[in-house]
């Protein structure tokens, strides 16, 4: 048996056998060979194989993503079928008598590095595609497995270095009982996805995939963060009945789901969830949300190998509208970069990615992408309760500019006889130190605020949101985080708006009594942390937490903070 610490990702206890995610070693030796059809029949073999997994992925894909998100599949399939691709190797073999593995590379190689030198983005497409084949294809010839996290069909705990946005949205709630990670924050995205997906997940722990071994027994304590590998059966006897004990929790707390979020002062604050896809409001909608907070588009954006129409957005827009049946709806135009990448968006690398040309900053630039967008969910915004937000918004300008453009599209989609709804608010996301500062000057101007504690903390301290190194320094508590969300709530209400947040400290069951004191508005966070939250809200007096305000906001350390909190509210 083995214990190892990490960062507590997503509530939940799951036990199940370790399933490891790692690209495999595919390292070969090229050989001469003395009987050329043998090499050809291994490749053939390896290349059925993998045609066979790729069928499986493929309808897996379709089934649960869509049909756009599995053409991916049909393009990596096209490859391990196209003559011109398979005829070079098999040439190769037969004429300079070398084993299937270096002919298999060889050719995949010329075929890359021709396809990348072409000024042409489908062609580099291509390229990216053969790549990802060819990987498949030399697992099996190399006698390796080659990991599937979409082909998985029994209980399972994921064990990862990290898990990419994309890896996460292939996993199967069924099977997948946890997952665990050797890197990665409270609010990576592969962290955020485990809470929307609702399976418990430890990331960050640093040793993960050196310590456990693929079929170990592994438990994954989501609360407290921890992984046990190998479990003694004492051990294991623990965890069934902490895993008994969190269901019956859910149970109890569950009996606030139809109820409005209600202090015990009787104050009235708005419980809403962050969401990935329109699949995630029935999570909402099962854990009582009263809207949804923050819709990240970015998701519709990936997984794929184009851009989405416009037409696809706006089915996924209204649908989400549509669910949530009037109840608000935040959607925030896309925040692609960081760790968000989209591969066929081919953007040059950057030094230092989340200050870099991302979000609001491409979008700008980007116009046809950025317009498409506005022009979905101007469409849709006749199906319930829309409101728009910008991400990554720095400077006024950068929010004067992308409103002006939604009121042209909206002039252009009017002018088309198209319908539009005339209540529309238009916010931004708070998350960027120069705009909380100056939320003064955008309160005249913006609808309301919503503040992405996620990135405000890393860019106020400096410290990566994904980088265990530094994780002592994301602290959502230090009196400079508190000092800045006090001025942009202070700010929205000087102007008559309100604020939100959509950060994870929102959900934090330190942070909702302070944030409950300093007047927030709208919290929203993972669907999961609702219930908890309004449970904990209902104990709760804004009145006497907003005595506390002047107090906190002139502390000097976040421990400060935390040990007056867990005082004042028993925790
Ligand atoms: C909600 C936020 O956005 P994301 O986590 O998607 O960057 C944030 O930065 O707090
Ligand atoms: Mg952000």
């Amino acid at each position: 048996m083995r214990k190892i610490s990490g960062i507590a990702a997503s509530s939940g206890i799951a036990i199940a056998k370790a399933y490891v995610l790692a690209t495999p070693d595919l390292s070969y030796n090229k050989l001469q060979v003395d009987n050329p059809d043998s090499e050809i029949q291994r490749l053939k073999e390896a290349l059925d194989i993998s045609k066979q997994e790729l069928e499986k992925i493929k309808e897996n894909a379709r089934k649960s993503l869509g049909d756009e998100h599995a053409e991916i599949f049909s393009a990596h399939l096209l490859v391990l079928s196209d003559p011109e691709m398979i005829h070079p190797i098999q040439d190769k073999i037969k004429t300079e008598n070398v084993n299937a593995e270096a002919a298999l590379d060889e050719t995949a190689n010329m075929f890359i590095d021709m396809f990348k030198a072409m000024d042409n983005e489908y062609m580099r497409e291509r390229a990216a595609d053969i790549q990802d084949v060819t990987k498949r294809v030399m697992a099996h010839l190399l006698g390796v497995t080659f990991p599937d996290p979409a082909l998985i069909d029994e209980e399972v705990v994921i064990i990862a270095e990290d898990l990419t946005p994309s890896d996460t949205a292939q996993l199967n709630k069924q099977f997948v009982k946890g997952f665990t990670t050797n890197i990665g924050g409270r609010t990576s995205h592969s962290a955020i996805m485990a809470r929307s997906l609702e399976i418990p997940a430890v990331v960050g722990t640093k040793t993960i995939i050196s310590d456990a071994s693929e079929g170990d027994l592994i438990i994954v304590d989501g609360m407290d963060g921890k992984v046990i590998i190998n479990p003694s059966e004492e051990e294991l006897a623990t965890y069934r009945k902490k895993q008994e004990d969190f269901e019956e929790q859910k149970r109890i707390w569950a009996e606030l789901k139809g109820e409005p979020t209600v202090s015990a002062d009787d104050e009235h604050v708005e419980l809403v969830a962050n969401i990935g896809t329109p699949e995630d409001v029935v999570g909402v909608i099962n854990n009582g949300g009263e809207g949804v907070g923050l819709y990240r588009t970015e998701f519709l954006y990936m997984g794929k190998s184009e851009l989405p129409t416009e037409e696809e957005q706006f089915q996924a827009y209204k649908s989400v509208l549509e669910q949530m049946c009037e109840k608000p709806v935040v959607v925030r135009t896309l925040d692609i970069g960081g760790d968000k990448e989209l591969s066929y968006l081919k953007l040059p690398e950057e030094m230092n990615p989340f200050l870099g040309f991302r979000a609001i900053r491409l979008c700008l630039e980007r116009e046809d992408i950025f317009r498409t967008q506005l022009r979905a969910l101007l469409r849709a915004s006749t199906y319930g309760n829309l409101k728009i937000m910008f991400p990554m918004i720095a400077t006024l300008d950068e929010f004067r500019q992308a409103k002006a453009l939604l009121l042209e599209e909206k002039a252009n989609l009017l002018n088309e006889g198209v319908d539009v709804s005339e209540d529309i608010e238009v916010g931004i996301m708070v998350e960027i130190p120069s705009t909380a500062v100056t939320a003064r000057q955008f309160a005249k101007e913006v609808d309301f605020f919503s503040i992405g504690t996620n990135d405000l903390i890393q860019y106020t301290m400096a410290a990566d949101r994904m980088n265990e190194r530094v994780s002592y320094l994301y602290q959502p508590y230090h009196p400079a985080i508190l000092n800045l969300v006090n001025n942009v709530i202070e700010a929205a209400h000087a102007e008559g708006k309100w604020a939100g947040m959509c950060g994870e400290m929102a959900g934090d069951s330190i942070a909702i009594p302070i944030l409950l004191g300093l007047g927030l508005d709208e919290f929203s966070m993972s669907a999961t942390s609702i219930l908890p939250a309004r449970t904990q809200i209902k104990d709760l007096s804004k009145g006497e937490m907003a005595s506390y305000k002047e107090q906190l906001l002139s502390m000097s350390t976040a421990d400060e903070v935390e040990a007056f909190i867990r005082r004042v509210t028993k925790q």
